[in-house]
């Protein structure tokens, strides 16, 4: 069977993942972008932003010459189907900003009209319910009406640090489409792409919007869930939240996923598709107080941290903290939504000192903070002469760390956020490890 020559619009974390992972798999795929630097980088075998496997990936399709990467919309044209994974970013009521998706759509219909051959718009970007149908299908309604084209939705679900992973084994795959010929070509396209097809669920379009934001607050929902849990843990002696999730995670109805209590989800999805089902709600007439406990138990999640800081004393200007991890999790230099910006903006305002280390994330943290803290190379110098130290991610290289790495601090206060440190080696310490009730 003939492959399908693909093209992507928005070259970010799922564009890039999803135009490499095509041209790793033989189709000739065109990357488009309207940002030129990052245009010149892809063509040079550079990629912008951390995921483990994609450079090297990279480097590899475009040696093979199955990938090209231009700010040309009229490449397109050359095209059978266009994956459209531009960012859909939070506006502040919560809304989904469409900027980026309006002016896409604008480019890639002035270049459609003059195609003869079919094409299909691939929607993948994470849209509110209703948006594919009220202002995507419009602006092709010429040439969908003459059979040149089609609009299917197909949510993404892939996880930074993993992306590559689960393009190539996806838990499922949703299309919505509002006939059998949109669905149909890209099942058939989903037929050369796996050898063994995943499970395909075929569903309106409105649906597989839904789907997503469903999918996304209901992962939220486990973690506000287990933190409130957490919290509770907190004030009770000898009491341990990771052998509650264990536990609960055993029962099938529950699932063992997703019950890692913490210092609250951030990253560029779960808060912005969690804030977008409140505001659709709300729209709708139908506003959901569930939602909005969700939402509002992870943004107080934080205050649980300076809680135990105020416990500590260490609440006052000239105390220095030193924070491990600044991405929204382990393995990515992203710190979209992360909670340790957060946590530093508010040790600044109460006058502290601020260390921090992170081995990804301190390029993008300095373009926040600049020089208001210091940004330490390597864990011992971040600790040294610290009066708290503050672990935010589970890297592996904090969860080796043990008692003696601790010595150089002036005083021994830890708060582990993510209980990945052996607490036994912690006794008769000021150790103390959120969720947990203190130990000391
Ligand atoms: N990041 C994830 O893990 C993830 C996973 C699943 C779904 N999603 C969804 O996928 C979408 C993309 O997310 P992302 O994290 O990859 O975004 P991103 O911000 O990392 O990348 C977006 C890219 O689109 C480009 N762009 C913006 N406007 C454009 C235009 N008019 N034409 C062409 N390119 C344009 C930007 O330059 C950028 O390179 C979002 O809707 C997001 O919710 C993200
Ligand atoms: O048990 C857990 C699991 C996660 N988290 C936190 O939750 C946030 C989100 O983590 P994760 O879901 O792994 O990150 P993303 O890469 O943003 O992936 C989510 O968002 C993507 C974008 O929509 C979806 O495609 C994925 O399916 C969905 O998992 C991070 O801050 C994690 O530290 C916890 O606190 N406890």
């Amino acid at each position: 069977m003939t492959k399908e020559k693909i093209s992507v619009i928005g070259l970010g974390f799922v564009g890039l993942s999803v135009a490499v992972v095509n041209a790793m798999k033989g189709f000739h795929t065109l990357g488009i972008d309207i940002d030129d630097v990052k245009i010149k980088n892809l063509q040079q075998g550079k990629v912008s932003f951390f995921e483990p496997k994609l450079e090297k990936s990279l480097k590899s399709v475009l040696s093979s010459k199955k990938i090209e990467f231009s700010n040309d919309f009229m490449k397109i044209l050359d095209s059978d189907i266009t994956f459209l994974t531009v960012g859909t970013p939070p506006k502040k009521s919560g809304d989904v900003d469409l900027s980026s998706i309006k002016s896409a759509l604008s480019k890639i219909s002035k270049v459609l009209e003059s195609k003869e051959k079919y094409h299909l718009l691939v929607v993948k970007s994470t849209l509110s319910p209703e948006t594919t149908n009220k202002l995507i299908i419009p602006k092709f309604e010429k040439q969908i009406s003459l059979n040149k084209m089609d609009v299917v939705v197909n949510p993404e679900f892939l996880q930074e640090g993993v992306a590559i992973n689960d393009i190539l084994d996806p838990h499922i795959i949703v299309i919505g489409g509002y006939n059998k010929k949109g669905i149909k070509f890209l099942i058939k396209y989903y037929k050369n792409f796996y050898k063994k097809l995943p499970e395909i669920i075929q569903v309106g379009v409105t649906t597989a919007e839904l789907i997503k934001y469903a999918n996304n607050s209901f992962l939220a929902t486990k973690i506000s869930f287990i933190n409130s849990i957490a919290n509770i843990c907190q004030k009770l002696p000898d009491v341990d939240v990771d052998s509650i999730s264990y536990a609960i995670g055993k029962d099938n109805r529950i699932g063992p996923l997703f019950l890692q209590a913490g210092p609250g989800f951030g990253g560029s999805c779960l808060p912005k598709d969690l804030s977008g089902l409140i505001s659709f709600s709300k729209k709708i007439g139908n506003p959901s107080p569930f939602f909005e406990a969700v939402e509002n138990v992870n943004a107080s999640q934080p205050k649980q941290i300076f809680t135990i800081m105020k416990n500590m004393e260490i609440l006052s200007p000239k105390k220095t903290i030193s924070i491990l991890g600044l991405s929204f999790k382990k393995n990515t230099d992203d710190i979209r939504e992360s909670v340790s910006i957060k946590i530093v903006r508010k040790c600044l305002n109460y006058g502290l000192k601020i260390k921090v280390h992170d081995s990804m994330a301190i390029t993008n943290f300095k373009k926040i903070f600049n020089d208001n803290i210091e940004y330490c190379e390597s864990i011992d110098s971040c600790l040294e002469n610290s009066d708290c130290c503050i672990i935010l991610t589970d890297s592996d290289e904090y969860k080796k760390l043990k008692l003696h790495n601790f010595s150089n601090m002036n005083k021994k206060n830890i708060i582990d956020t993510r209980r990945i440190l052996n607490h036994k080696n912690f006794k008769n310490t000021n150790f103390y490890a959120l969720g947990l009730g203190q130990f000391k």
